[in-house]
């Protein structure tokens, strides 16, 4: 019980475990993404702006012209500057320059002391254009002033507020330069020097995410960045709302595992005590040949009838068997009781018995003293026992290879079960010195279908005829293919509804004696058989 419980509790914390694991990292990659974008869209949005000004700009500037009529810095041309200046709201005003200085303009109309540009270091020159950056006009008034000749524009200082404030919000920062990042014209940002840092390939930080946009047109790029900080620095609730998320997935998923896990350990306990108690029986399916529908041999398979659970499949139980170290008993459970049940039909009527084994049954020694002495107590002899192996419940084939002479040494016979599917190949069937190859249902259904296998029948039926081996059929479900066999390799054998479901052994006996009353197939044995395949 305590270890049934600790077992629970490791599943849950597990699953708790996996699940915030997951959440944090689709969390952490989805922020990621979200920041990578806010990155790009702020470069975008500075470069838009930052084009949008030079348009204005250059705008301004080509309708100097218009102001040429008035003296400078009379009334008429202030007046004339502010008419033109009043649609542009990038622009905060428009100055007349002589000597590199600004004598009037627009909005402070004429300075008192003329506004001198050169003794600003801040400059950039571009073509005709000079960008004296953080100009101070006035006191505590800073702005961005581009001139030529005897025309200014001040950038409104307004321009970038909204980038300023999605800077302060998010940590972003930007560098607008030229195309190719000589010159930088101005910065938004408290970490830019780590930005121009990465930017120039002097720094490598993982943490840093830098997008670039540029527009060739202006010669000008912005280069915007943000130091990629933890999802739950930024926002608690995030983190609670992800806390309750991967709590709940956790232990739905805990519940459902640890809900599995106990059908399937009570189902492994109901098996355990099932074999213990005897309580598998077994049916047996016929093996006929093919072109005079005579019984060759019958299959035995293990049915489970549980009495809480009712029928349990074997596609159920043998898998379960086999992941839980269980098969092993069940096949000795097999071996002994179905060999003493058929012993008297199989002496009798000369037909084989085909047991279904794991390969680590043939390797086992337990298996292989205890299926010689039931073998002697029943007294069948070894030809009358066909063990099916398939390579689905694989063993290292060279201590199969090793095995499979022993039990032949008491004339035990060896099918290769589900041939033509992935459990079973021709590695298999050239190492191994098998008597019968079963030739797997998935084949058999191709028989007169569309179906992509029956594309490898013809090359099998070509292989199989000259091939000294029983060849079974499995799944022969109706005439067609019953038919087709018939026609193309009459010597076959065939298992399957279309001739008979599997039997409880009474019917099995009753429909041997029918065989022999009726005398319509003669009953025939595996060395017969084999005889008939050599020849
Ligand atoms: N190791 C052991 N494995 C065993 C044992 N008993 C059964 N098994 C394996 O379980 C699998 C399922 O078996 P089962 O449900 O019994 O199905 C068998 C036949 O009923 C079925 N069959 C036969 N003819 C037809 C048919 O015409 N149509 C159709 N749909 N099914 C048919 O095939 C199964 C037999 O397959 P095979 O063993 O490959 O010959 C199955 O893998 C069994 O091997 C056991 O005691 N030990």
């Amino acid at each position: 019980m305590i270890k049934v419980l600790k077992k629970s509790v490791s599943i849950y914390i597990a699953a708790l475990f996996l699940s915030f694991a997951f959440f944090y990292i689709v969390a952490q990659v989805a922020y990621y993404a979200f920041i990578q974008e806010k990155v790009e869209d702020y470069a975008e949005s500075i470069l838009a702006r930052s084009d949008n000004i030079i348009l204005q700009v250059r705008e301004i500037n080509a309708l100097r012209e218009e102001f040429s009529v008035y003296t400078p810095c009379s009334d008429p041309y202030l007046h004339a500057l502010r008419k033109r200046l009043w649609p542009y709201p990038l622009i905060k005003d428009i100055g007349y320059v002589e000597d590199g200085r600004i004598i009037c303009s627009a909005l402070w109309g004429k300075y008192p002391a003329p506004l001198s540009l050169n003794v600003f270091k801040n400059k950039v020159s571009r073509g005709s254009y000079t960008w004296v950056f953080d100009a101070m006009i006035e006191s505590n008034i800073t702005a961005d002033v581009v001139y030529n000749n005897n025309f200014s524009v001040t950038v409104s200082p307004f321009a970038f507020t909204r980038f300023r404030e999605e800077s302060t919000r998010w940590g972003l920062n930007a560098v607008v330069g030229d195309f190719n990042h000589k010159q930088h014209f101005f910065r938004v940002g408290n970490n830019t020097s780590l930005l121009e840092n990465i930017e120039h390939g002097k720094v490598h930080d993982l943490f840093f995410i830098a997008e670039k946009s540029c527009d060739a047109r202006h010669d000008i790029c912005v280069v915007a960045g943000v130091r990629h900080s933890f999802v739950f620095n930024d926002n608690g609730y995030i983190l609670v709302f992800l806390f309750c998320v991967a709590s709940l997935v956790g232990l739905i998923i805990g519940a459902l595992i640890s809900k599995n896990q106990h059908e399937n350990q009570s189902l492994l306990t109901r098996l355990e005590n099932a074999i213990i108690n005897k309580e598998l029986h077994f049916v047996y399916q016929p093996l006929y040949r093919v072109k005079d529908k005579s019984i060759i041999g019958v299959e035995v398979l293990l049915r489970w009838n549980d009495k809480q659970m009712g029928n349990i499949g074997p596609d159920i139980f043998i898998p379960l068997a086999e992941e839980n170290g269980l098969i092993n008993k069940i096949s000795l459970y097999v071996v002994e009781h179905a060999i003493k049940e058929c012993g008297a039909a199989l002496r009798e009527k000369d037909i084989t018995l085909s047991i279904n084994v794991s390969c680590s049954d043939i390797c086992s020694k337990t298996f292989y003293q205890r299926l010689v002495d039931t073998l002697q107590h029943e007294g069948v002899a070894g030809k009358h026992i066909m063990l099916e192996i398939t390579e689905r419940q694989s063993g290292r084939i060279e201590d199969i290879m090793q095995s499979i002479q022993l039990y032949k040494e008491h004339g035990v016979l060896f099918a290769l079960d589900d041939f033509g599917t992935g459990y079973s190949n021709l590695k298999w069937l050239s190492m191994l010195d098998v008597d019968e190859i079963k030739i797997d249902k998935s084949i058999t259904d191709s028989i007169g279908t569309q179906s992509i296998n029956r594309h490898i029948l013809p090359g099998l039926i070509a292989m199989f005829k000259d091939m000294p081996r029983i060849i079974v059929f499995e799944g022969v479900e109706n005439e067609a293919q019953h038919l087709f066999l018939q026609g193309n390799l009459p010597e076959s054998c065939a298992q399957g509804w279309y001739f008979s479901k599997a039997l409880a052994f009474s019917e099995i006996e009753n429909l041997l004696a029918q065989v022999k009353q009726t005398g319509e197939c003669a009953v025939q044995g595996a060395d017969n058989d084999a005889a008939v395949m050599t020849s």
